[in-house]
């Protein structure tokens, strides 16, 4: 595809963005794009840099070097109200003094929007988000979720290009998350707006996200689709911080046709290369997806070990099965909860995967 149109499309770009508190270094060099529409969640441990590359996008922080972009246009130096953006934060901010309708309609009054066109326009959103009949009531009376709802459509009446959330659902209690993220997501589609939504909580950003980025230690370690950074981690980090991925450290012992074979303390096992060829004796990762492994009997083709079967937990339709190695560690396996069970606590079990379902990391185990 022709570059140019394609950049045209661009909701967002970040080229090498740095950012430092006296001498640490909370953002280091990251770069991003984002098509228009899109939900991406920025994933990571606490600490990793996430706030502080959304409040350089927001501009409540001056990057140290590096370019940002919204809607193809350079956004560095300007402030936030010249960026077409809205923020919406953990807390919500809403204006304690100000009525729910005075508070949506307040970013078109900061416009200067003729009054004809705010009350128009307030009417309909509120009625959009379901929050017409608390119009004159003010944020103490309303519960979290209904708080929500106003900060949400206080955000967007404005129509931003961007739309910046952080940790947006992180105040509401566990039972509500579920039903918010479902009528969040089509609200993101209906509108059109890109969402960047900051998370810690991979749940929420495996489920929202057409694209997740994952940081850590001021750095993106991987972006791409869920099932990309599911399914084909490219890092050890990565592979240990998503859910229900066994991870493997070991060195390059062979390479033998498209696999390489790396030997670790409990046994050699086959994995497919990657990209690049690693290096004979290199230190290496891999990762297996929990769902991935099954108890079998040696068979050519796959990788086995004997494992002891510790436990079994239950995560909605999934059995979970925790295993011990030999060194002490836990693998996981992960089973359709309407399959008869497969392992019982105590048993002692081969249990293999296809060589082929093994994903080679990129970087040295960290
Ligand atoms: N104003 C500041 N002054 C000094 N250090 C800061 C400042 N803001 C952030 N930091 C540091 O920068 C690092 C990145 O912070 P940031 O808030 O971006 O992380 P995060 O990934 O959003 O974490 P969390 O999920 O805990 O909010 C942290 O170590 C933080 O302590």
């Amino acid at each position: 595809m022709p570059e140019a149109p394609v950049l045209a499309q661009l909701d967002l770009e970040i080229r090498g963005l740095r950012k430092r508190y006296g001498g640490f270094v909370a953002v280091d060099g990251v770069s991003l794009k984002i098509a228009k529409g899109q939900f991406v969640c920025l994933l990571g441990p606490s600490g990793c840099g996430k706030t502080t590359t959304l409040r350089c996008i927001a501009g409540l922080e001056e990057p140290d070097d590096g370019d940002i972009l919204i809607g193809g246009r350079e956004v560095t130096g300007d402030p936030p109200w010249q960026r077409d953006i809205a923020m919406m934060f953990q807390d919500f901010a809403l204006f304690p003094h100000m009525t729910v309708g005075k508070q949506v309609g307040f970013g078109l009054e900061m416009l200067k929007r003729p009054k004809p066109e705010i009350t128009k326009r307030v009417t309909e959103v509120l009625r959009a988000f379901e929050i017409d009949r608390f119009a004159d009531r003010k944020p103490a009376s309303l519960s979290g979720g209904q708080r929500q709802r106003v900060a949400l459509a206080r955000a967007m009446i404005t129509e931003p290009r961007l739309l910046l959330l952080d940790e947006p659902i992180g105040a509401l209690d566990y039972a509500l998350r579920e039903a918010v993220m479902i009528e969040l997501k089509m609200l993101q589609r209906r509108s059109g707006i890109s969402f960047i939504w900051v998370t810690h909580d991979q749940n929420e950003a495996f489920s929202l996200g057409d694209h997740v980025v994952v940081m850590n230690h001021a750095r993106i370690e991987q972006q791409g689709t869920p099932e990309e950074i599911l399914q084909r981690p490219r890092s050890p980090f990565v592979a240990g911080f998503v859910q229900g991925n066994n991870v493997f450290h070991g060195n390059v012992a062979r390479i033998a046709g498209d696999a390489a074979l790396i030997a670790t303390p409990f046994g050699e096992f086959a994995v497919p290369l990657r990209d690049t060829v690693p290096l004979l004796g290199a230190i290496a990762s891999f990762s297996v997806r929990a769902e991935r492994l099954r108890p079998m009997p040696p068979e050519p083709g796959c990788n086995h070990l004997t494992l002891t079967c510790r436990t079994i937990e239950y995560f909605g339709s999934i059995r979970r099965y925790i295993l011990e190695r030999g060194d002490g560690e836990v693998m996981k396996l992960d089973q359709f909860g309407a399959e008869p069970a497969c392992l019982i606590p105590g048993e002692v079990a081969t249990v293999g995967w296809r060589a082929e379902d093994g994903v080679l990391h990129e970087g040295a185990p960290s």
